[in-house]
């Protein structure tokens, strides 16, 4: 069975993913496009030179009668609408984080789908998919550093661009590390706290960066995490977790160590779609398998419901200055833990 899939999106990330789905990724094709921006979606079915029908908008993808299943990779603000209508068409959806902006939003996706009665929603947490947090998390389970105690994070970009404002350092890039670490440490939080260092200059004026944030689990482990997403030198993400006889850090992504020019070098990464290439590619390739199968084992609606209520809690104790509580209601037998 080949899967026959709508995009919703065609901009940054829908058009990497429509181009690996359709040159390195096997059982799925592109059948649907949409975007607001109609010549973006036609110039992209042209680059991609797919057989697929630009539609006018995201509803007419989801309803389209050769479309199996969907990905949403539209703006966040977008998301609840096309997630809650491919669950009333009964369809799959890989939908990309966030789930929803707000954390009221994604609770009425995770009802909607317990109302349908059968997990048809992924989101798009891909770092579970990636090689080194996966070898991670194998040295975390094994004991090989004892229990966890403290885990140390850094999420740089070099840039961001205009549309990049407000909150989104938590919401829309910290909310990686909430839903990875969820996953490493097989945990959940408790609380958050958010401190605000000295601005770079580097940074639109409008904008704080960087961000620190400390996080607590219900185990007692204690997270500090620097978002930083003006910092210049490259795409850089660190995670290094420190256990009672040991510590084990994320490894860093391949490069070859240089000597040349009376210097010692390697690369660093400037583009978050390099870095987690590989990621984007099993996440994906998982997906399609698993859909085709009637299955669904990644990210579910409830992880994209705790990551909402988990960065707005962070949110809030940004403009408090306050520790915040995070609490969810209790994991439905629905979601249970796989
Ligand atoms: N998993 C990851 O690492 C990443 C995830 N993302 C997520 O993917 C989503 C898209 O991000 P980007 O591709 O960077 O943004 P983008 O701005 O490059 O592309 C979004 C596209 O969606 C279109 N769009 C917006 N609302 C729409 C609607 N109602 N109907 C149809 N089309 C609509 C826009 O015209 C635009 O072409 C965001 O939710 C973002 O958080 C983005 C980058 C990386
Ligand atoms: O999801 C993403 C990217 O993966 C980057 O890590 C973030 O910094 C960016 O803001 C967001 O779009």
């Amino acid at each position: 069975m080949t899967l026959q899939l709508g995009v919703i999106g065609t901009g940054a990330i829908g058009r990497d993913h429509i181009h690996r789905i359709t040159n390195k990724l096997s059982g799925a094709k592109i059948v649907a496009v949409t975007d607001v921006n109609s010549e973006q979606a036609h110039a992209v079915v042209k680059a991609e030179n797919i057989n697929a029908k630009v539609y006018k908008t995201g509803h007419d993808v989801i309803n389209a009668s050769d479309v199996d299943a969907i990905l949403v990779t539209s703006w966040g603000p977008s998301h609840e609408e096309f997630v809650l209508a491919s669950i009333a068409a009964g369809k799959p959806v890989f939908c990309e984080k966030p789930l929803a902006t707000t954390a009221a939003a994604c609770k009425r996706i995770v009802d909607a789908e317990i109302a349908h009665g059968k997990q048809l929603v992924q989101v798009g947490f891909m770092r579970r998919y990636d090689q080194g947090y996966r070898a991670l998390k194998k040295v975390i389970d094994n004991g090989q550093i004892g229990e966890a105690l403290m885990v140390h994070c850094a999420h740089r970009n070099p840039s961001v661009d205009s549309t990049y404002t407000g909150d989104m350092a938590l919401t829309d890039s910290f909310v990686h590390e909430i839903d990875v670490l969820r996953w490493l440490l097989n945990d959940d939080y408790i609380s958050a706290q958010v401190i605000l260092p000295r601005r770079t200059r580097l940074a639109d004026k409008n904008l704080q960066d960087p961000h620190f944030v400390l996080l607590e689990t219900k185990q007692g482990i204690r997270i500090d995490a620097e978002i930083f997403v003006t910092c210049k030198y490259g795409y850089d993400i660190q995670c290094q977790v420190v256990g009672e006889t040991g510590t084990a850090n994320l490894p860093e992504p391949l490069s070859v160590l240089m000597r040349s020019e009376a210097k010692l070098s390697t690369e660093i990464l400037t583009d978050w779609k390099k870095r987690f290439l590989s990621s984007y590619d099993s996440e994906l390739q998982e997906w399609i398998d698993s859909t085709i199968k009637g299955e669904m084992h990644g990210p579910s609606a409830w992880d994209g419901y705790f990551a909402s209520v988990t960065a707005d809690a962070c949110v809030a104790a940004k403009h408090s200055g306050n520790i915040i509580p995070i609490t969810m209601p209790e994991r439905p037998a629905f979601y249970a833990r796989k």
